[in-house]
């Protein structure tokens, strides 16, 4: 079912998208459960997409109740082969200011007792995470943001940032951090901090689909010297104009996919690393995992 080549997860503040045209909603059950919410299916520039917002439309669920799985496996359902995150995040660093823009090239993993893969049960599966994000969707995300960047007419006092790295640390939540772990992630040499991008970007992997992030930054977390600590009306407040600019950023980046279709070392990630030979697994086993296991093996 080759529904979509573009699959973008909205985080908080985002959760539609305004260049969807011919727009269908599609209530989707999969082996893991159903996805945060319905998805929805159109065309950016001629393009299909599957848009999914990752809280539920009106922020219903918490980081840690997110449908991680179902997200993901729904989008691999309808033929995603890019898969484009939208988050908002905290700056551990000075010059990653609020409204600014950053693309993750690393995660670290604080979460707990999240179901973080779609193995087990009689499927095993081992793999590199060495490089998490696709470096080519990035590459698209990046160029988008410069030409939106380019396009927009100063509002702001000063000029908006794209940063193309940096470490971004996945807390569990929902709390905020304490001081302490804010210092903390600051000297493991995180840039960024949310609550969503792991086991997203894991499973992505698993279902061999290009991932990236764009992170917006709405606060400095509360290691600040002299910053306000983050709250999450603070949050909301920078959030409001972070997500009208990622409609602008998600529509070109579309488009430059689209057109480009670039190889994905993603796409081939989960070659050979299956340990258990499919004859090996229960009928119910390989049904679960039957849109992961199509071109999966060496
Ligand atoms: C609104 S502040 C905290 C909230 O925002 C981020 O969500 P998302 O990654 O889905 O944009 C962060 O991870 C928290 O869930
Ligand atoms: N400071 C912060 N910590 C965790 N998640 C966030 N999302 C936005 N700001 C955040």
């Amino acid at each position: 079912m080759n529904q979509a080549l573009v699959g973008v997860i909205g985080g908080s503040g985002l959760y539609q998208m305004d260049a969807l045209e011919d727009v269908q909603e599609a209530v989707i059950n999969t082996p893991f459960g159903m996805p945060s919410d319905p998805l929805v299916i159109g065309r950016v520039h001629g393009v299909p997409v599957a848009f999914v917002a990752r809280h539920g439309r009106g922020h219903r669920l918490l980081p840690s109740e997110v449908a991680y799985c179902a997200n993901i496996y729904a989008l691999k359902q309808l033929g995603v082969r890019y898969v484009l995150s939208v988050s908002a995040v905290g700056s551990l660093k000075e010059d990653f200011r609020p409204l600014d823009m950053v693309l993750p090239d690393q995660f670290i993993d604080l979460t707990r007792g999240r179901e973080s893969t779609f193995f087990g049960r009689g499927a095993i599966a081992h793999f590199s995470m060495a490089q998490p994000v696709c470096a080519a969707t990035a590459d698209i995300l990046a160029r988008a943001v410069r030409r939106v960047l380019e396009d927009e007419p100063t509002k702001t006092s000063r000029s908006l940032a794209l940063h193309t790295s940096g470490t971004y640390v996945c807390i569990e939540g929902p709390q905020f951090s304490t001081q302490a772990e804010s210092h903390y992630y600051r000297s493991m040499g995180a840039g960024v901090i949310g609550m969503t991008n792991m086991p997203e970007a894991k499973l992505a992997r698993e279902a061999q689909m290009a991932y990236s992030t764009l992170a917006m930054v709405t606060d400095f977390d509360c290691w600040h010297p002299v910053e306000a600590h983050v709250t999450a009306s603070l949050a909301m407040a920078n959030l409001t104009q972070n997500a009208s600019r990622a409609q602008h950023v998600l529509a070109e980046a579309i488009r430059l996919l689209g057109a480009e279709q670039p190889i994905s070392l993603a796409h081939s990630a989960m070659q050979n690393s299956l340990l258990t030979h499919p004859n090996a697994m229960s009928p119910e086993t390989r049904e679960r995992l039957a849109a992961l296991l199509v071109g999966f093996t060496s």
